[in-house]
């Protein structure tokens, strides 16, 4: 299956017209105000389609958190950008040092690194359903992805959070992490609005952004992540 390939992109093509049409049907879901509308159902199947899902919001938002709640219960393979780039930092790799420095700045990586680590964990993996949390970070990771890929995400995710929770999130979060402290969180806020807010209302123009409330205790947001998957027509690991 994916082990045997080169490259990713034929393999991303041969469904996206069905995915986008699903898609588009519906426009940006507040899942803390709505319920979610029953879809036309689309059957995942693990040869042949691959089911893409982006995770993002600021700092601290609690997409790692959340990824991990999504992985237990509908068996997804989760690829957090960040933690690709933190262990090619750690394998002392040709680019550790530029990345290494990227992150403290509290900058992004160039689109085509980041792009490369994610495809290879793709193609390395047997499942067909991904979260790729903390891409795309910004308009250019996002056009690099399509063009390398030659496809758009299934659903993204759009942790809705206020600065002063992220910030305190992050500061307690204590996983020694070299961007963990106040002037790179600060400069972290800046990017994300200036470089992902244009990316999340792409999403959102799409009709493929499902925003949920960053706000409350790790189940309670679950409870608004849970229903966008429960939608689509994949096996759950566990209900
Ligand atoms: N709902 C929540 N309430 C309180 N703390 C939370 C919540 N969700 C996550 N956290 C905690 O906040 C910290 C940040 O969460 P997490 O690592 O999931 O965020 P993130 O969006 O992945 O951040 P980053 O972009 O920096 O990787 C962690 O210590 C986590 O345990
Ligand atoms: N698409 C990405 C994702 C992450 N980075 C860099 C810059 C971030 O501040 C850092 C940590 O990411 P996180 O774990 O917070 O998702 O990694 C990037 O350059 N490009
Ligand atoms: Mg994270």
């Amino acid at each position: 299956m994916w082990r045997r390939v080169t490259s990713v992109s034929h393999l991303t093509f041969a469904h996206k017209s069905t995915v986008n049409k699903n898609a588009c049907t519906f426009k940006c879901w507040e899942s803390f105000t709505t319920e979610i509308p029953r879809k036309e159902k689309t059957t995942y199947q693990r040869a042949k389609t691959p089911f893409i899902t982006f995770v993002l919001g600021g700092p601290g938002s609690g997409k790692g958190t959340q990824c991990m709640k999504i992985v237990e219960n509908f068996g997804f393979t989760h690829l957090s950008a960040g933690e690709l780039l933190r262990r090619e930092i750690a394998s002392n790799s040709a680019d550790g040092i530029m990345i290494l420095n990227t992150i403290k700045e509290g900058k992004i990586v160039p689109s085509e690194l980041t792009i490369k680590l994610i495809q290879k964990e793709m193609e390395l993996s047997d499942n067909y359903k991904f979260l790729i949390d903390g891409f795309p970070r910004s308009e250019d990771n996002r056009k690099a992805f399509e063009q390398i890929f030659g496809a758009e995400p299934d659903v993204v995710l759009f942790f809705d959070c206020p600065e002063d929770e992220m910030v305190k999130r992050v500061l307690n979060r204590n996983q020694g992490r070299v961007d963990d402290n106040i002037d790179t969180i600060k400069k972290r806020l800046k990017v994300f609005t200036a470089l992902n807010l244009p990316v999340v209302n792409h999403y959102l123009e799409k009709g493929k952004l499902y925003k949920i409330n960053g706000v409350g205790t790790v189940d309670e947001i679950y409870k608004q992540v849970h229903p966008v998957f429960s939608s689509f027509h994949f096996e759950q690991v566990r209900v």
